[in-house]
């Protein structure tokens, strides 16, 4: 039998290589599933949410799974009266991006529908926010998972339980109980409108 590398030229790959390699193929087989919550207060609030999800599901590596109901909230973290209403929902998405990979393309699709950053919490055509990432923790402030507010947020509580009724926030436990513990105040179902799942 022929030696193998009898080829001068051929040099062995190194371990290094290998090991990325082999950590990007095992990504691409074990997609993670990840939680996004969507706002909008500023334009057609409902086009763009639904312009947000098909943005999200014509992602490469990410299928859009679920889509919550859409809930009108009022603006939290700021004066009452300051801002208009904003809609709301909750995404469960599977994907093979890693974390970075969909932040980037969180920020693409808020770029997409002009979203303008002005003031922290200001009013906005729209918001990805990345809720969770399977159960990745992480204190990176330029991803933070799960989302540091989520279990303070109502708007984001409760459509992620209308879609997974066991679902569970990292580090602080059932959704179900965090928002029997926050309440719905200032919450409340669009039952009239609705966000399609694409196809
Ligand atoms: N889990 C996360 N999801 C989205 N952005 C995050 C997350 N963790 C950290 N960030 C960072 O936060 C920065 C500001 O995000 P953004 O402008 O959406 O904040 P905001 O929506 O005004 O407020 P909040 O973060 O309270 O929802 C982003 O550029 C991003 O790098
Ligand atoms: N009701 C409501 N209030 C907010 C929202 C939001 O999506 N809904 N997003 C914020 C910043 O992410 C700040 N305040």
């Amino acid at each position: 039998m022929k030696p193998q590398h009898s080829d001068p030229t051929v040099q062995p790959v190194p371990a290094a290589v290998t090991a990325a390699v082999d950590a990007a193929d095992h990504t691409l087989s074990n997609p993670k599933w990840a939680v996004l919550a969507l706002g909008a207060n500023l334009g057609n609030r409902l086009e763009t949410l639904q312009g947000a999800v098909d943005a999200l599901e014509d992602t490469p590596g990410l299928r859009v799974k679920a889509v919550s109901p859409v809930y009108e909230t009022e603006p939290w973290g700021v004066e009452p009266g300051t801002q208009p209403a904003y809609f709301n929902a909750v995404v469960l998405v599977k994907t093979t991006l890693p974390p970075s990979s969909l932040l980037e393309r969180a920020h693409a699709v808020e770029e997409a529908f002009h979203r303008v950053r002005e003031e922290r919490w200001g009013s906005r055509t729209i918001d990805v926010d990345i809720i969770t990432y399977a159960d990745v923790i992480s204190d990176d402030p330029v991803l933070t998972l799960p989302h540091p507010r989520a279990h303070q947020r109502a708007f984001v509580l409760a459509p992620w339980h209308d879609v997974d009724p066991d679902a569970q926030l990292p580090g602080h436990g059932p959704v179900a109980d965090l928002l029997t513990t926050l309440g719905h105040e200032g919450v409340a179902a669009r039952t009239d409108l609705e966000l399609r799942l694409p196809e």
